[in-house]
Parts: C-alpha cells; structure tokens; sequence
C-alpha cells in the first residue's frame, strides 16, 4: 500500500489512477508520494519515507530539485500536459493588448443604467480603439511545448513569427511550422518585434533575462507577454518603461505588488494553466508517472533522476539504487550480489548530471543484509527493494 499527499487540488480523473494500492493522507511526513502543483516546497522537511514529488505542470521553481536528489526523492514534471491551455491565454493576452477590449466592458458595465447606451457607445468607442495582429511581428523565446504552440497558432493569425531557441529540442523543431523565422540572436527578436512573448524555464540563466537593456533595445510601443515566470522579468525595469510609454503593455500571469495596478499592465492570476483539460492531463499524467515509479521503479519525466525503464515488474526482486554519478558504482553493486550469489537477470543503469540511477533485476529473494551492505556504499543515496 502506498500513500499520497496532495499539497494542491489535484483533478479526481489523475487521482482516479490511483487505484486500492492507494491511499491519500493528510500530512506530507507520512507519505511515499506528493502531488503537487505551485505550492512552494522549499521550507519544507522531508521524511524518509518521500520517494517522489509529482508537480502536475511544467514549472518546478517551487521545489528544491537538488536537495530532493540528494535525499534520493524523485521528482517529476508532466511535459506539455497543460501546454495549450497556456497557448490560448497567450493568444487571448494579444488580443487584449491590441485593443482597450477590458476598458471597453469597464466603459459598459459603468454605463450600465444608461437608457441611451447604444448611442453613447458609438461615440465612445474611439477610446477603446486599437490594431490588428495580422501583419505584426511577434518574437517567441523559449520554442518548448508552449513557445511552438504559440508561434505556429500566430502564423495562422497572419503574424510574421521569429523564433529564438539556442536549446531547442529535436522534438520541437519538427512541429515547427516551416514559415516561422529562426532568430539567431534574442537581440535581433528584440529590435524586430512589435510583440514579444517569453516560454523558458525560470533558472538562474534566465532569471532576469527581460531586463532594462533588453527592453531598450526594443521597438517603441512593444507589447511583451509573459506566462512563463515573473522572475524572467526585471519588474522595476517594466514598470519605468511602462510609464514612459515605451512599452505599451505588458501582459503577465503573475500578479505581484510592483506591477499590478500599473497603468499599461494586464495583469491576469495565474490562468495559463487553469483549463478543465489542462488540469486533467497534467494531473493523470502525473499519477501514471508516480505509479509506474512506486510500483516498477521505471522514471519517467523525471527533472532531478534520469529516464530509465525496464518495464512492468515480473516475478523477479527489482533493485532499485539512487545514488551520484561516479565511477565503479555497478562495479561494487554486482560485487555485493555475486557474493551473495545473488544472479541478476537484467540490469540498467542511466545519468543524468550529478546523478545516477541503477536498476536491478533479481532472480531470488534479495537478502536484507545485501540491502543494508547496497545502502552502505559511498555515494548511494537511496536504495529501494520491489518484491
Ligand atoms: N502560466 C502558466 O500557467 C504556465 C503553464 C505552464 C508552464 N509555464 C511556464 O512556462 C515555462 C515553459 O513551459 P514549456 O512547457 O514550454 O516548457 P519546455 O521545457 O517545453 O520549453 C522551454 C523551452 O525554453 C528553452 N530555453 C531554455 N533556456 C532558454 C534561453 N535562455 N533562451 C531561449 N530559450 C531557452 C528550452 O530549450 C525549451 O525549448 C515553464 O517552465 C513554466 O515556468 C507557465
Ligand atoms: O508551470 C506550470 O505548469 C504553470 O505555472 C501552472 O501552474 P499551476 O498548476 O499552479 O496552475
């Protein structure tokens, strides 16, 4: 029996998964697993028992990915799961910057009561007036599961898309369409755009990264969109380009003291995500990762271990060894199971970084002394027995 903890709500059809080898608990100390959404984990202490944090969305900001690791707890994240909720509000975010469509409604709701509304409305509509995106250029940095989606939906509002991605994936750009503009430098996408949007991770390499030199290198009257983090923004560096107009809005999914309520920011709670379909894929893939984990060993989508799968468990004892990615690590392990004249019958091992994650199938019964002589080795950080 395993035991789960969810830290944010997590949609029933993900916990559905979790089936009678399940159940939830109330405190994050007694579980195996925790589910989890934007909830900050940073503070938190973790028991021995964790062995994998599942965030049902992309960002993994909220949790501490290297202590996790170093505690042998398993982390996993659900890839594009919510991807294209984050596409529509995006492309929602653009269309509010182009006209003054919320002032509008302000203007209707405050005019309410006005037996005249129809007439007053023509005059008054000039003020709410704007552009079209057809014909504008948008920048797209970040070409990941939302950045591809975002910039492909744009060429099929008439935009002329740039792209800027120096990691971009072998994945991402085949579903790339073919007309978007491979921007060899994000100074170029900064000089060119009318519209530029943000879809990279929040990391210490791009926190910051839309800061008051990138901003002066942009068009005058730029709109910029960020649905990825607030951190990638330099907030005090928006709000003076806001307020000298330079840039006209600024579109964020992230409400925090400094920006909101500054005149030209559309500041929107945190919506990306926030789909009936986004939350259910995020949170069945999430569940199916963590059970595959508990119960086989196989990582999938993990962001702190690396993928490693051996399938479905049969009859043999599963080893399962986290430990740091040094050498004659499996050197000592199968030492300690030949001397035990222990044979295995299949064995993997993968790396990602500074850590390293071996599997181990057994044909017998594994021992408890040859378990406590595994965890005993230097630089092993956890050891799980599947019997
Ligand atoms: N607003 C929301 O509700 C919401 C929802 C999902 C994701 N997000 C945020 O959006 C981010 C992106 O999500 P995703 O699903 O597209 O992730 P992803 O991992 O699929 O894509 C991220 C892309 O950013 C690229 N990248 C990394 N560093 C870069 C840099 N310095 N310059 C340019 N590109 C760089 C990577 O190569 C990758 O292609 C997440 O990390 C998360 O913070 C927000
Ligand atoms: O990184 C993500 O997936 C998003 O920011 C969504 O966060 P949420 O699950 O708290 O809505």
């Amino acid at each position: 029996m395993y035991k789960y903890h969810c830290l944010n709500p997590i949609s029933q059809v993900g916990l559905d998964q979790l089936t009678e080898e399940y159940t939830p608990v109330n405190e994050a100390k007694e579980a195996d697993a925790i589910l989890v959404r934007s909830a900050v984990m940073h503070e938190m202490e973790f028991s021995k028992d964790l062995k994998a944090v599942a965030r049902a969305g992309a960002g993994v900001n909220n949790i501490p990915l290297e202590r996790c690791a170093e505690e042998g707890i398993v982390v996993f994240n659900t890839p594009g799961a919510n991807a294209n909720g984050v596409k529509e509000l995006v492309l929602a975010g653009m269309l509010l910057a182009s006209r003054d469509i919320i002032g509008g409604i302000g203007w209707v709701q405050e005019n309410e009561e006005d037996g005249n509304i129809a007439k007053d409305a023509e005059k008054a509509k000039k003020a709410f007036a704007g552009c079209e995106l057809e014909g504008k250029k948008l920048g797209v940095i970040g070409l990941g599961a939302i950045g591809v989606l975002v910039a492909n939906a744009a060429t099929h509002l008439g935009m002329d898309v740039y792209g800027y991605d120096p990691y971009v994936s072998v994945d991402s750009a085949w579903r790339l369409s073919r007309s978007i503009h491979h921007a060899k430098t994000v100074d170029e996408l900064y000089s060119d755009c009318d519209y530029i949007t943000i879809h990279v991770p929040a990391l210490d390499s791009t926190k910051g990264m839309i800061d008051k030199h990138a901003i002066s290198l942009m068009k005058d009257g730029v709109v910029i969109l960020n649905f990825a983090r607030n951190i990638l923004v330099d907030e005090e560096a928006m709000v003076d380009a806001l307020v000298s107009g330079h840039v006209k809005h600024y579109v964020t999914d992230f409400p925090t003291p400094t920006v909101t309520g500054v005149k030209g920011a559309i500041v929107i709670p945190h919506l990306g995500a926030s789909t009936e379909e986004a939350e259910d894929n995020c949170a069945v893939m999430a569940a199916k990762q963590l059970k595959d984990y508990l119960e086989n060993g196989n990582i999938k989508n993990s962001v702190n271990y690396p993928d490693c799968d051996m399938g479905i468990r049969g009859e043999n004892t599963r080893l399962l060894l986290l430990h740091h990615n040094v050498p004659n690590m499996i050197g000592q392990f199968t030492t300690i199971l030949a001397k035990d004249n222990m044979n295995i019958a299949d064995l993997t091992n993968k790396s990602k970084g500074k850590y390293a994650y071996t599997m181990i199938d057994i044909d017998s019964p594994v021992p408890a002394g040859v378990v406590e002589e595994l965890k005993a080795v230097g630089e092993v950080l956890r050891v799980r027995i599947l019997a």
